[in-house]
């Protein structure tokens, strides 16, 4: 039997996976690392952490499982996406990386807008966000002029992290798709972006194809982990797109909704669509496709933060029991999910959350429903956006915390029109990675066949008319209180 490796080098932790022919898991292995806030805003990690750490479960994947290294035929990554990684000439990490949910680029994202106007749209499809990556890297040239004049070359987690396992530089177009530098139609990096910041285009690395074979292990790295150095390593992609194919949405008409801390609600498509920044638009580990997203930054967030502040010692189960007691639409009571600000269709770091519609004959249960239909209504404010679009939005596929819970995946088929499956066996952005690797060593013919063989469909929650028409009215006026908050949020700013 051969085995291939999915590694994912998330922002808490790495985990990595094996995975046999037949799509087991035959063995799992996970390790964390810290992250620095030095000041408000700033979120940093030390690349080293994640070498070290990312070679201690590849260590006890080959321990524990009994595999021989031979029987590893290929290895592949997923990654926190957008992060800045910069190094000198000599290969040397710069500074600590500046991860996607730092925010200290505020002005750089001004600064892009100001200078490029239409045709960053044009170009790389997407706004300027201050987690992504071109804001980051004119922070540093601006901030740390003489650091800057040192880099050589940019990289983005999960290729820092194939490189220290490699020796070679490149970058994945999925994952090159956040930096606000590819021409993502086009996949070549922008030498009008590059020029308009007086950035040298040798900062951007070679590209690669998510399943492109990219090189072997370096002979320190196998002698540290166990792995035989013949290994084909592949490129891998970033976690959103590795999240998608271990989900199985590798084709049109795949929706992925994945409510953890943050929520994404995503669709695979075949063509360039415009969605003037609200939506982000990025290429898919499929090289002919793309995906759509969109963002709720506190989507687990909000129901965590209300059953910590409500009832911190009950279990989620038990938190959540009565819930289906309570008819759709919370007895009148609307949540908006902006504990954070907003990320998509919003982009609002200003704006919070409420509550509107608060009644005296409302419970504990009328809360807690009206908190899963804010952060539902929230992802389907995007999912609107796609359809408008013209995309096909036919089954989704539900994962994360969201999926934990029954009345809150039949709240998701009722509230998206559309039903709404769980995995069998959820394994996350991983699993893609091993997908992408199984795929590079020829053991499927694409992603698709991959697919129907590794990934298996649980329980089907199909929309209930009734609800579907309650939820359709009340999702007009939940899209109202954006509107209708945003200026208060302003004023109310200077009280927080
Ligand atoms: N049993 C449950 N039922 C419903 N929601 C849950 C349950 N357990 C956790 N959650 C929600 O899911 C979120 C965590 O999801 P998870 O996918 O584990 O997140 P992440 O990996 O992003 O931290 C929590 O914040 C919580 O809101
Ligand atoms: O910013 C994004 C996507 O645009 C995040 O999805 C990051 O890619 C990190 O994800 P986690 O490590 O928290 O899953």
């Amino acid at each position: 039997m051969s085995y291939v490796i999915g590694i994912d080098l998330g922002t808490g932790s790495v985990k990595s996976l094996l995975v046999d022919q037949k799509g087991m898991i035959c063995g799992e292995a996970s390790r964390t690392y810290p992250l620095q806030h030095e000041q408000p805003g700033y979120s940093e990690q030390h690349p080293e952490d994640w070498v070290t750490q990312t070679l201690g479960t590849l260590r006890e994947l080959l321990q524990t499982s009994g595999v021989q290294p031979e029987q590893v035929e290929g290895i592949s990554f997923s990654g926190q996406m957008h992060g800045l990684v910069l190094l000198d000439g000599q290969g040397q990490v710069l500074r600590p990386a500046i991860l996607w949910n730092d925010t200290r680029t505020t002005p750089q994202c001004r600064a892009i807008e100001a200078k490029l106007g239409s045709r960053l749209l044009d170009i790389t499809k997407n706004a300027a966000l201050e987690g992504f990556t071109l804001p980051k890297l004119l922070w540093v040239q601006g901030h740390e002029p003489e650091l800057f004049a040192k880099a050589a070359v940019f990289l983005l987690p999960k290729d820092y992290l194939r490189y220290r396992l490699t020796g070679m530089l490149h970058m994945d177009i999925t994952d090159a798709a956040g930096t606000l530098l590819l021409d993502v139609i086009g996949k070549r990096w922008s030498t009008d972006i590059c020029e308009a910041f007086g950035l040298d285009p040798k900062l951007c690395p070679p590209l690669a194809e998510a399943m492109e074979h990219v090189g072997g292990l370096l002979p320190e790295i196998a002698g540290q982990t166990g792995l035989a150095a013949s290994t084909k390593v592949f490129a891998g992609g970033a976690d959103n797109a590795c999240g998608a194919v271990g989900a199985g949405i590798v084709g049109k008409g795949a929706t992925l909704c994945s409510i953890g801390t943050s929520g994404v609600i995503l669709a695979y498509e075949e063509r360039e669509q415009d969605f003037a920044g609200a939506l982000h638009f990025f290429n898919h580990a499929q090289p002919e496709g793309f995906y759509a997203m969109g963002v709720t930054l506190a989507a687990g967030y909000s129901l965590d933060w209300f059953k910590k502040t409500i009832a911190p010692d009950e279990s989620f189960d038990s938190f959540l029991s009565l819930v289906a007691e309570v008819p759709a639409g919370a007895g009148g009571l609307l949540f908006t999910p902006y504990l954070v600000g907003e990320r998509t269709p919003h982009a609002d770091a200003v704006i919070r959350g409420s509550f509107v519609g608060l009644d005296g004959s409302h419970r504990r249960e009328h809360l807690t429903r009206a908190v899963m239909e804010g952060i539902t209504f929230s992802l389907n404010e995007s999912l609107e956006r796609f359809r408008a679009a013209g995309m096909a939005v036919e089954t989704i596929v539900s994962i994360g915390g969201g999926a934990k819970n029954d009345v809150w995946l039949q709240m998701q088929a009722d509230i998206f029109g559309a039903p709404v499956v769980k995995l069998k066996n959820e394994q996350g952005p991983a699993l893609g990675a091993a997908m992408l690797a199984a795929v590079g060593c020829g053991w499927f013919a694409s992603l698709s066949e991959c697919a129907a063989s590794f990934v298996a469909y649980d329980r089907r929650f199909e929309p209930i008319p009734a609800n579907v028409e309650t939820y359709r009215g009340l999702f007009e006026i939940y899209k109202s209180v954006y509107a209708h908050t945003r200026e208060m949020n302003e004023r109310l700013r200077a009280y927080r």
